[in-house]
């Protein structure tokens, strides 16, 4: 029986999406910018890494391909194509992790969910009676845009002083909430999210994220690995739920379980940072039984370096991942497929700290599968159509499988 290995570079956007402009993003490309970053030199840094970006292995999966696909332009290295690549658009509306797992997943978000504006307070005031009354709270922090580690820097102290939580948004449908894991309590963190989700349940936001953080001071706060997302569970029935249904497993590793509100997930693995989740993927490609999905995302891309528009952090962070690329390629046995993709894009150069709206990347391989160009595809959800298809799940409603074409029989 066939094994199917999604795995998802978290932000690795690949640019040229059609609609970007619609969200202020016509022309980021975080895989084409971090490329031209490392060319100019952007890419330095001193102890960590210098020079051109060095995508050996991805590349030979047809990397260069994808990028080519995607935004039209040349690439300037010939390739060595020893995988299926392609280019996917997204339909959903959002360009956040939810709408772009659900997608992969078969499963493009079909509303629109609710934001918060950028305006200070950028929560409606009835929300935050709610949250400070049903939270019994002295009041909240922030109550605006920001990113998390500038904002624990501005109210950490006050947090502490006070028992305040920092409360914040982003472009995002989502309310963060950042709190000391001791003068807070990280269980209490939790409980305050819990009872801030059904508060946010009528404004349609799609996740309320702990994000706990220690130290003492402005130079020593830091954020830990406790970071919980409850995310409102997807609309239909996802590749995870039919993987299930049929009487087998889907083992979610990192952040995939609290992407899919742990529906349709068996298992889940966790590792901290991208190093050691890919570790634990590497476990699972050895000990997931025939018929399983194991679905991996890799975080730290997005969080730890596009988010914080680190073009040097970023292309490190990709060499780490792309020089164990033969480490995965090594695992695949007869009859499974890899595939590794985005959920979106976070460009390390662009303005702002947000996503941004682009394509995504299909490189992928198994034994006997063919080394073809699967094109433009007009959905993430060809995605998981595909994988359906290999471990022999009937067709889901949105989406086209291109396994017709890399099959080692086409
Ligand atoms: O700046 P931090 O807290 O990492 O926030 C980022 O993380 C959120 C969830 O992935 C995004 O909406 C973005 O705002
Ligand atoms: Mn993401
Ligand atoms: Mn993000």
């Amino acid at each position: 029986m066939p094994r199917a290995f999604l795995f998802v570079l978290d932000s690795f956007g690949i640019g040229g999406s059609s609609d970007a402009a619609t969200f202020g993003d016509e022309g980021a490309d975080t895989f084409g910018h971090i490329l031209a970053g490392c060319r100019d030199g952007k890419g330095d840094r001193e102890g960590l890494r210098s020079g051109p970006l060095d995508l050996l292995n991805m590349s030979g999966l047809g990397l260069g391909d994808a990028w080519r696909t995607a935004t039209g332009q040349p690439f300037d290295r010939e390739e060595m194509r020893t995988g299926f690549h392609g280019a996917a658009q997204e339909v959903s509306d959002g360009k956040d992790t939810p709408s772009g797992h659900w997608e992969i997943a078969g499963v493009p978000v079909p509303f629109k969910w609710g934001y918060f504006p950028d305006t200070v307070p950028a929560f409606p005031p009835d929300l935050t009676e709610a949250i400070i009354r049903e939270g019994k709270l002295p009041g909240i922090l922030g109550n605006c845009h920001a990113s998390g580690t500038e904002i624990i820097e501005r109210f950490g102290e006050e947090h502490i002083r006070t028992g305040k939580p920092i409360c914040y948004t982003s472009v995002d449908s989502v309310l963060q909430i950042a709190a000391h894991e001791e003068h807070f309590g990280l269980q209490r963190l939790y409980d305050l999210c819990k009872v801030v989700r059904k508060l946010v349940d009528p404004l349609n936001i799609g996740r309320v994220i702990a994000r706990p953080f220690l130290g003492e001071t402005v130079e020593t706060f830091k954020r830990t690995p406790n970071r919980k997302d409850l995310a409102v569970p997807p609309p239909e029935p996802t590749l995870c739920d039919r993987v299930v249904a049929s009487g087998r497993r889907t083992i979610g590793i990192g952040k995939i379980g609290d992407i899919f509100a742990h529906r349709g997930i068996s298992e889940v693995r966790k590792g901290v940072g991208n190093m050691a989740m890919l570790d634990v993927a590497l476990g699972a490609m050895v000990d997931a039984a025939d018929g399983d999905l194991v679905f991996a995302n890799f975080v730290d891309f997005d969080t730890e370096y596009g988010h914080r528009r680190d073009i040097a952090g970023y292309a490190a962070a990709l060499e780490a991942f792309d020089r164990r690329v033969p480490e995965i390629l090594a695992r695949l046995r007869p009859g499974d497929m890899l595939i590794l993709t985005a959920d979106h894009g976070n460009d390390p150069s662009w303005r702002g700290t947000d996503h941004t709206r682009e394509r995504v990347p299909i490189i992928g391989a198994g034994p006997g599968l063919r080394s073809v160009d699967v094109g433009l595809r007009p959905t993430f959800a060809d995605i998981g159509e595909t994988v359906a298809e290999h471990l022999g799940l009937a067709p889901g409603r949105h989406g086209i499988s291109f396994y017709g074409l890399i099959r080692a029989d086409a």
